[in-house]
């Protein structure tokens, strides 16, 4: 990772928070609601997996009263990674200068990203970290804490990541950022998506900064978190790490495989 020493960055284009949606019917309102006043001159866009709760028709009405929230509609069920990266792609071809992941449910508080976007002014990518200094969590059962917080230390360790909190998803990418991170070869599909995009951004020598947050465990509707994403977690990073390792060795450049 690099300290970003001396370099100029430039000034931050036009804000899009990308929400990916499953079945968040009872969060996707309010939570739209707050980015809007949170960060008045930021777009939205609901990013949704054809929801059988109504989520998409919820977010369709936000965005017929107002000309700043957008909806993407997908055909089904892909997972996270695959939502944000037709997220990304619509927020690209839309001509975004910051592109910020948000959950639905209110985990990552809108009034937080006024914060993340003044440490972008100085940095290529900022995640909002619940495990450095000021960091909190509340009501997240101890079981989750322990998965997120290992899952952090496992990929931090093998991947080679100085980033305290790898798989978070409160982030603001400046769009130059997502353009050299290769995302045409991005498979993971679960929270992995989150450590595969860092571990990119490490890789590529960009400037991350992490900004402590406070994250709160949603109050309404169901997580998505399942067995199938924590191993699919485990596989690709055990993988990634050992294919890294493999290449240094060999001598290879990470990722030419
Ligand atoms: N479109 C779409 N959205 C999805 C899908 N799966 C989950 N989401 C959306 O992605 C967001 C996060 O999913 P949650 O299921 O609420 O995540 P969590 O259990 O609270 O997990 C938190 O911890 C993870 C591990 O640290 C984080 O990776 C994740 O971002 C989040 O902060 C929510 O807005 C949810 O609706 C999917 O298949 N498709």
């Amino acid at each position: 990772m690099s300290d970003g020493g001396g370099r100029k960055f430039g000034p931050l284009g036009t804000t899009l928070v990308i929400i990916p949606t499953y079945n968040e019917a009872e969060n996707i309102k309010p939570v739209v609601g707050r980015v809007r006043e949170a960060v008045p001159a930021a777009h939205v866009l609901v990013a949704d997996d054809n929801s059988p709760d109504g989520t998409g028709k919820l977010a369709d009405e936000l965005a017929a009263d107002d000309e700043q929230v957008h909806v993407l509609h997908r055909t089904g069920k892909e997972g996270l990674g695959a939502a944000y990266l037709a997220g990304f792609a619509w927020g690209m071809e839309h001509g975004y200068g910051v592109l910020v992941e948000m959950d639905a449910d209110g985990s990552h508080q809108p009034e937080e990203l006024p914060r993340l976007l003044t440490a972008l002014k100085g940095a290529d990518l900022v995640l909002g970290s619940r495990w450095v200094p000021g960091g909190r969590i509340v009501n997240w059962p101890k079981s989750r804490q322990l998965i997120s917080r290992g899952g952090s230390t496992y990929s931090r360790l093998l991947l080679d990541v100085p980033i305290r909190d790898v798989t978070g998803g409160y982030r603001a990418f400046r769009r130059e950022t997502l353009e050299g991170l290769g995302l045409d070869e991005v498979a993971s599909q679960g929270y992995c998506f989150q450590v595969d995009l860092a571990r990119r951004a490490v890789r590529e020598g960009y400037h991350v900064v992490e900004v402590p947050i406070t994250f709160v465990e949603r109050e309404r509707g169901d997580s998505k978190m399942s067995k199938d994403i924590v191993v699919e977690a485990l596989w690709r990073v055990t993988t990634w790490g050992v294919g890294a390792r493999v290449d240094k060795v060999l001598g290879r450049k990470p990722g030419e495989r």
